[in-house]
C-alpha cells in the first residue's frame, strides 16, 4: 500500500488489489483506464474470521460506453499460509458482454534493484513501455532496471517473485493464477512514479505488482445468465522455508 494513496473516490486506492473491470487497461470501449469497479464501494455480503466476500452490481445504464448489466463478486480467503481470491461475474443482461479484466496486485519490496520474477522466460508480450510492440521474454528472471509494463500472454499458472533484501531475510511471493491466461508486470520507475501525486518517491521502489488478467488471450464474450469465474492465490516463503 502506497503512503500516498487516497481512499476517496473516484480515485482508485494505490495499493492492495484494485479490480479492474469490466476492462483492463484501454483493452475495450470505456475511456476509464481499468474500468469502474474499482473506484466504487462495493457491499460486504459475507464475512467471518477467515474470509469476506463482496459484491458490486452495474444495472448497464451509467456509462454509455458500457451497457451490460452485471453482477460481480469477490471473496478473499484466508486458509493455512494461503490467501485465495476468486472473481465471478454473472451477465445479467440479455445480450452477450465482453469484458476484459485483472486483479491488479501490489507487492510490497523492500528495493526494485532488489526483486526478480521467474516463471516468464519464452513468453510474448506487449511492451506497454514501447508502444505495445509485441515482444518475447529473454530472462530466467526478470529485473527492473527502469520502467517495466508489460502483457504476457498465456502466463504459466505460477509466477515467483524473489526479494533478496526483505526484512528478515529473501522473501519470495508465489503467485497461482487459474482461469486467468494472461499476466501484466509493472513498476513504473524513477521518472513515472515520482510523477504520480499517490506514489511518489520512494514508494514506487517498494512495489511491484504481478496481475493475473484476461487482456488479450482467449477473449470471453459472456451470455445472458452465464458466469465466468477465475482465481489467484498467494504464497509467501522466507527464506529457507520450502518453495
Ligand atoms: O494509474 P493506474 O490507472 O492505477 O494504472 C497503473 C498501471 O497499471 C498497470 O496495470 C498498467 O499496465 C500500467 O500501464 C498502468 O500505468
Amino acid at each position: 500500500m502506497s503512503k500516498n494513496a487516497i481512499f476517496q473516490p473516484p480515485k482508485a486506492i494505490r495499493g492492495g488489489v484494485p479490480i479492474c473491470f469490466p476492462q483492463f487497461s484501454n483493452f475495450g470501449r470505456l475511456t476509464q483506464q481499468h474500468g469502474f469497479v474499482r473506484n466504487r464501494h462495493w457491499k460486504v455480503v459475507e464475512q467471518n474470521e477467515w474470509s469476506v466476500t463482496l459484491s458490486l452490481e452495474y444495472d448497464g445504464q451509467e456509462f454509455s460506453d458500457y451497457p451490460h448489466p452485471f453482477k460481480l463478486t469477490t471473496r478473499v480467503e484466508l486458509c493455512d499460509d494461503n490467501l485465495e481470491q476468486t472473481l465471478t461475474v454473472t451477465n445479467t443482461g440479455s445480450g452477450a458482454m465482453p469484458f476484459t479484466a485483472a486483479l491488479h496486485t501490489y507487492y510490497t519490496v523492500s528495493d526494485i534493484s532488489n526483486v526478480q520474477v521467474e516463471g516468464l522466460k519464452g513468453l510474448t508480450y506487449l511492451d506497454s513501455a514501447d508502444g505495445r510492440v509485441e515482444k518475447v521474454e529473454a530472462s530466467e528472471k526478470v529485473t527492473f532496471p527502469g520502467e517495466v509494463d508489460r502483457i504476457y500472454t498465456k502466463a504459466p499458472d505460477v509466477v515467483k517473485i524473489h526479494d533478496s533484501a526483505a526484512a528478515g531475510g529473501a522473501r519470495t511471493y508465489e503467485v497461482r493464477k487459474r482461469g486467468f491466461p494472461d499476466a501484466v508486470l509493472w513498476n513504473p520507475a524513477a521518472a513515472k512514479g515520482a510523477a504520480m501525486s499517490d506514489l511518489g518517491d520512494p514508494e514506487w521502489r517498494r512495489m511491484v505488482c504481478l496481475e493475473p488478467g484476461l487482456v488479450v488471450s482467449d477473449p470471453i464474450e459472456l451470455e445472458a445468465g452465464q458466469t465466468w469465474s477465475a482465481a489467484q492465490s498467494l504464497r509467501v516463503h522466507r527464506s529457507g522455508s520450502e518453495l
